[in-house]
């Protein structure tokens, strides 16, 4: 008997690729599970199929930053702040964290049929009674329209969302003057992706960015210290924390002041939430 539950949870989290750098993604989870059935019918209550998987992935790779550590140019060690993670291509990164930020994978590249594979190994370690195989598949949210994806990190949150690179990949809404503007979420959709958002409060001075043209974020909270390098035309940088309700209001300004009309921005972050905002010129 198999039993399946589509979108069961969702994860949000950064990666990085060796063609493209550093990624915010966001995946609905599916998974199937195969078993016998017990006395009662079930081969596993749906209301413990759901919280047993979606705790483990909450506990593990969600918001994190996942690394293929055979891609070309990645070098992972210990420092100060837990790991010290570098890449090379296709562009430098250097990012530092503790352990728990990191998902460490012995991979050239990050796939999300290996990593529906791998999480299903996870978690038949310790199957439940009566489960034979587990099997979940990630899946991207299916978006008619533009999509923008990002990476950042909040350092105020007491969840998870301190962790200095994890991310989204999103709808993106905009009205103008009342009227959605596909042409004007097209090129705010190019122009975000894949960037790293940041608090310029979070921006410090560090000689090397002088030298190779990038720039620095470092922060502490409560999880730990936190460390973050990028050629600057990765970031974008905001006057304020880099929450969904500020990107919405930082966007909504931009565009209202670069094209002179009311602007009305649905900023998603990751599936299904999100905040709206509007700005006049
Ligand atoms: N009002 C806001 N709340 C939160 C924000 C925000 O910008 N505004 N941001 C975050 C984090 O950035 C986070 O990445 C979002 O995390 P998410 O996975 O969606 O939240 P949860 O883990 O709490 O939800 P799940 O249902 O467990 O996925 C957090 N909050």
């Amino acid at each position: 008997m198999t039993l399946f539950v589509n979108a069961l949870t969702q994860l949000d989290v950064s990666l990085w690729c060796p063609k493209r750098g550093l990624i915010g993604a966001s995946w609905h989870i599916d998974a199937e599970l195969d078993g016998e059935l017990g006395e009662d019918g079930m081969l596993f209550d749906f209301g413990e199929v759901k919280p047993w998987i979606k705790s483990r992935l909450d506990a593990g790779a969600d918001h994190t930053l996942l690394i293929p550590t055979r891609a070309p140019g990645i070098t992972v060690h210990e420092c100060n702040e837990g790991l010290c993670i570098r890449a090379q291509s296709p562009y430098p990164m250097e990012v530092r964290g503790p352990r728990q930020a990191f998902t460490l994978l012995p991979w050239s590249e990050i796939t999300t049929e290996r990593l529906g594979t791998h999480f299903s190994h996870e978690l038949m370690r310790r199957p439940p009674a009566r489960v034979s195989d587990i099997r979940l598949t990630l899946r991207e949210e299916n978006i008619d329209g533009e999509a923008y994806s990002y990476s950042h990190g909040l350092k105020r949150h007491t969840g998870n969302c301190q962790r200095i690179a994890h991310g989204h990949r999103s709808r993106l809404h905009i009205w103008k003057n009342g009227q959605r503007d596909a042409q004007l979420e097209a090129q705010w959709a190019k122009w975000l992706a894949d960037r790293y958002l940041v608090d310029e409060e979070d921006l410090v001075a560090d000689a090397n960015d002088e030298v190779y043209g990038s720039l620095t974020t470092r922060y502490q909270a409560p999880q730990g210290r936190f460390f973050l390098r990028l050629p600057s035309e990765r970031f974008a940088v905001l006057p304020s924390p880099t929450t969904i309700e500020h990107i919405a209001t930082w966007l909504a300004a931009k565009i209202a002041h670069d094209i002179g009309h009311r602007i009305r921005v649905q900023a998603f972050e990751g599936i299904n939430k999100g905040a709206i905002a509007e700005a006049r010129p």
